[in-house]
């Protein structure tokens, strides 16, 4: 079933590991895959009105990213941060989610933080932490990234190799956590089995357990309401939070939400 269903790797890998960001470090432009106001559907912010900005372009490639048109198949069109900045500006909201793709690899990407939180926004930034280009947001939603995110490596052997290369370097997410404001650590779970790996990569980057959210692997109803009897009852036995994904509850899997 693994990946069976999923979108090709029809890109060089070499060509999507850099950033869709421009090259003139004066004016960045970015690669965004859509923007859009929803609800915050995931972690401590459930519920907040926000602004969501998707950059596109992902240097993993995780079997399961429920974003295949900002990593496996990248789309989107280019915008400055003064177009992004209005953008933010004119919705009714202050609070800003920069998501992907992986925005933490866009050119630029720091200056805009940076620019919308100087206009008085609360930025979140949703990230697998795999680079740190020095930025500093209100909220780093780091979403480190386990052996089951791996894509098969018949399918994709060289996404496989450089997937299990770059997902997991935990000195760079220290270093996030450090700059950030406050953290909150989402694991995408899959199985049961995954929690001794989850387990260590916390006491590695060395985070408390309330900043730990368990989130379920899946993009339907059906399969949050499948994982969460048995996952959330370890995620309360160890002192961390059950994360739903009330997007897909209130909206369905519907891109723009
Ligand atoms: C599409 S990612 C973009 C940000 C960044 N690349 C990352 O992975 O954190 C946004 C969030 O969706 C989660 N996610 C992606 N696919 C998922 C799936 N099939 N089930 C549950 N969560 C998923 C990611 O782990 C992350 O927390
Ligand atoms: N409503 C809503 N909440 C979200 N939280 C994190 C999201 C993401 O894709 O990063 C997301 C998203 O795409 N939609
Ligand atoms: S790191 Fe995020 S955007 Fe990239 S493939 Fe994984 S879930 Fe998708
Ligand atoms: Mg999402």
């Amino acid at each position: 079933m693994k990946s069976a269903d999923r979108p090709v790797d029809v890109l060089p890998a070499e060509k999507l590991a850099k950033t869709p960001g421009s090259a003139d470090a004066d004016a960045p432009t970015f690669l965004i895959s859509e923007t859009f106001v929803s609800r915050q559907g995931e972690g401590s912010l459930t519920g907040q009105s926000s602004v969501f900005l998707r950059t596109s372009g992902c240097n993993l490639r995780c079997w399961f990213c429920d974003t295949p048109y900002a990593s496996w198949n990248p789309e989107g069109t280019r915008q400055t941060i003064d177009e992004l900045l209005q953008l933010v500006s004119d919705a009714d909201t202050s609070h800003v989610v920069l998501t992907g793709g992986e925005p933490l690899i866009a050119s630029g990407i720091v200056q805009l933080v940076d620019r919308l939180r100087e206009a008085g926004n609360h930025v979140t930034i949703e990230t697998a932490g795999t680079v740190d280009p020095g930025v500093r947001c209100d909220l780093l939603s780091l979403s480190p990234k386990l052996r089951a995110s791996t894509p098969d490596e018949n399918e994709h052997p060289r996404w496989a190799k450089l997937h299990e290369q770059r997902r997991l370097p935990i000195h760079t997410m220290r270093t996030l956590i450090q700059s950030a404001e406050a953290t909150q650590v989402k694991f995408v779970v899959d199985s049961a089995d995954e929690m001794t790996e989850i387990d260590d990569v916390i006491s590695q980057l060395r985070v408390s357990p309330e900043q730990v959210w368990l989130m379920p692997q899946g993009v339907s109803v059906q399969e949050l309401d499948a994982a969460k009897p048995w996952l959330e009852p370890i995620a309360q036995s160890r002192g961390y939070h059950y994360c739903d994904r009330m997007h897909i509850r209130w909206y369905g899997n519907r891109r723009g939400t």
